[in-house]
């Protein structure tokens, strides 16, 4: 007889023929099915796993930030910070993330980077869609999914969809009693930086409890945005550190494309207000 523990006697469900397992239930079989290496090399494992786990928590900061945006439409400000809060968390993991894919050297990449063909993360649709639903859109960013028209369709969807930033700025206008003029709201372009805009945010950060929940929401975006260039900066310095600057797969300039990124702005007034108070 022996003393080795029995979750059985305790009660613990031993037998799933008929029922949802754990596997079952987060469709483990696919998931785990799906790392399809292109090369005997052994990094590669790595490489897709940091990109699939990266995709898991993007689809997670849409679904986040989509809900985000309906209930900010519906005044419903305090669930909208929860959601802000964890998409910044979301970012913060993502961040920390590159420290595993930094162990991964040039040699080692090497090995199977011919084998990525021309497949780059500037193909992740998941990715533009978060950037045109905080407000950087480019039409010019769509067709490389031509070919997958249902991607393709979405993305469309999204740019024919205020962006979370507008919407904030269309409830900023009616709290204070203001009217930004209809080019502040243009659907297929960056957001671009303006006056009334800052002034509005300036009104907000001067008297921060005559509209604190206004003053919660800019400081969550910041923080958002301020996450968001994190990942930005993590992103081209891991490039540079295992590629150099060599031109990306993707036929981008590589490094010097995703410098140029680091420049862009997503909430820009509320960036430039800080000089003013
Ligand atoms: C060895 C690691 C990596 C290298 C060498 C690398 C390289 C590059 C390069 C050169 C580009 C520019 C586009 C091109 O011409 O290919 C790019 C874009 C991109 N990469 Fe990576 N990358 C790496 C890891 C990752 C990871 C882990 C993710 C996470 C999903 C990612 C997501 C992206 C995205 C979203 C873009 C588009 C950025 C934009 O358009 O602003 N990359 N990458
Ligand atoms: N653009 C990278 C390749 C790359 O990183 C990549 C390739 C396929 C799927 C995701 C990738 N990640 C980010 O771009 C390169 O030029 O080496």
């Amino acid at each position: 007889m022996t003393d080795a523990y029995d979750p059985a006697r305790e009660g613990a469900k031993m037998s799933f023929a008929e029922d949802m397992s754990y596997g079952d239930y987060l469709s483990l079989d696919p998931i785990l099915g799906a790392q399809n290496c292109q090369s005997d090399a052994h990094d590669e494992m790595l490489f897709i796993i940091q990109h699939q786990t990266s995709e898991l928590w993007m689809r997670l900061a849409l679904h986040e930030l989509s809900t985000a945006r309906d209930l900010l439409a519906a005044g419903q400000l305090s669930a909208v910070f929860k959601m802000l809060t964890r998409v910044s968390r979301i970012f913060d993991q993502l961040n920390n993330a590159w420290d595993v894919l930094r162990t991964m050297t040039p040699s080692e990449y090497t090995a199977f980077r011919d084998d990525l063909g021309a497949s780059s993360g500037f193909q992740s649709h998941q990715y533009r869609l978060i950037e045109f639903i905080l407000g950087n859109r480019n039409t010019a960013m769509l067709k490389v999914h031509e070919h997958r028209p249902e991607l393709h369709h979405m993305l469309q969807q999204e740019l024919g969809t205020p962006s979370l930033y507008h919407v904030v700025l269309r409830r900023l206008a009616s709290q204070l009693g203001l009217s930004f003029p209809d080019d502040t709201f243009r659907m297929d372009q960056p957001h671009a930086a303006s006056d009334l805009v800052m002034d509005a945010w300036a009104q907000i950060y001067q008297a921060p409890h005559d509209n604190w929940q206004f003053y919660e929401l800019a400081e969550k975006l910041v923080d958002l945005e301020d996450y968001f260039r994190r990942w930005r900066f993590n992103h081209v310095t891991t490039v540079e550190r295992i590629i150099g600057f060599k031109e990306g797969t993707g036929g981008t300039s590589g490094v010097k494309y995703l410098r140029r990124m680091l420049e862009v702005e997503l909430f820009p007034e509320l960036w430039n207000v800080r000089g003013r108070l």
